[in-house]
């Protein structure tokens, strides 16, 4: 049977990376899909909006919403202080089995739990089932129609504080055109739009940061 582009970014990881290190890793996934074989990992220039925004957010929690091939997890565990942690949310086990070996490869598996399920499943067990009490970080970099009702479900949840930090992936394309209307909109989200381009491509995408203000 014919191996999957995310089994063939892995096997390259593997191959070419140096196990334990996550940049090393980064790097070479970045080599790769810039390369070879777009996928749709969020990429070194808006990974870097995404470090500093990590950096000034500067969780105890975060929660990453689409995990795909482990990229971001990687990259946002690498910058957790000790004792911090990522949980990262897959709904297609294939990426997810890719994910898993992904982080182990990276050295980060300490820092980040790989849940697997549908984020309208996920979410509501946070507090119950994963001992979360609020998150200080959230990236959403799912499906682009669940980034609205998963931050309505996250307020709903009582899983944001005063000052927690949501940043959205790929608010011009695909597009996300809902979500920054309601973000943008309501009154408990003070917003930041920070333009980029998609990932490997001459494309312009966008990232915005929406913070909560309670
Ligand atoms: O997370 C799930 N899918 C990936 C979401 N991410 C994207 O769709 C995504 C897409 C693109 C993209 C860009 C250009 C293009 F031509 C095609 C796709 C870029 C990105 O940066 C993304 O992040 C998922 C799966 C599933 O089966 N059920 C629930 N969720
Ligand atoms: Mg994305």
């Amino acid at each position: 049977m014919n191996q999957s582009k995310e089994q063939r970014i892995l096997n390259f990881v593997l191959q070419n990376a140096v196990r334990g290190d996550p940049c090393s890793v980064m790097d070479t996934i970045d080599k790769y899909c810039s390369q070879k074989e777009w996928a749709m990992n969020v990429g070194n220039e808006k990974g870097l909006i995404l470090d500093k925004t990590v950096e000034e957010a500067n969780p105890s929690v975060a929660l990453e919403l689409g995990t795909y091939c482990g990229y971001s997890a990687v990259r946002i565990s690498r910058l957790l202080k000790a004792g911090a942690r990522l949980l990262t949310v897959e709904f297609n086990p294939e990426f997810a089995a890719i994910a898993k070996q992904m982080i182990e490869f990276a050295g980060v598996q300490d820092k980040v739990k790989l849940l697997e399920g549908p984020s309208e499943e996920i979410i509501p067990q946070l507090k119950k089932k994963y001992e979360v009490d609020t998150l200080d970080f959230v990236f959403l970099d799912h499906w682009k129609d669940r980034y609205t009702p998963d931050t309505i479900l996250l307020q709903e949840c009582n899983l944001l504080r005063k000052g927690s930090i949501l940043l959205a992936d790929n608010i011009i394309f695909p597009g996300a055109p809902d979500f920054l209307n309601y973000v943008r909109k309501s009154p408990h989200f003070k917003c930041t739009n920070y333009p980029s381009h998609l990932e490997y491509m001459q494309v312009e995408d966008a990232m915005e940061k929406a913070v909560f203000l309670g």
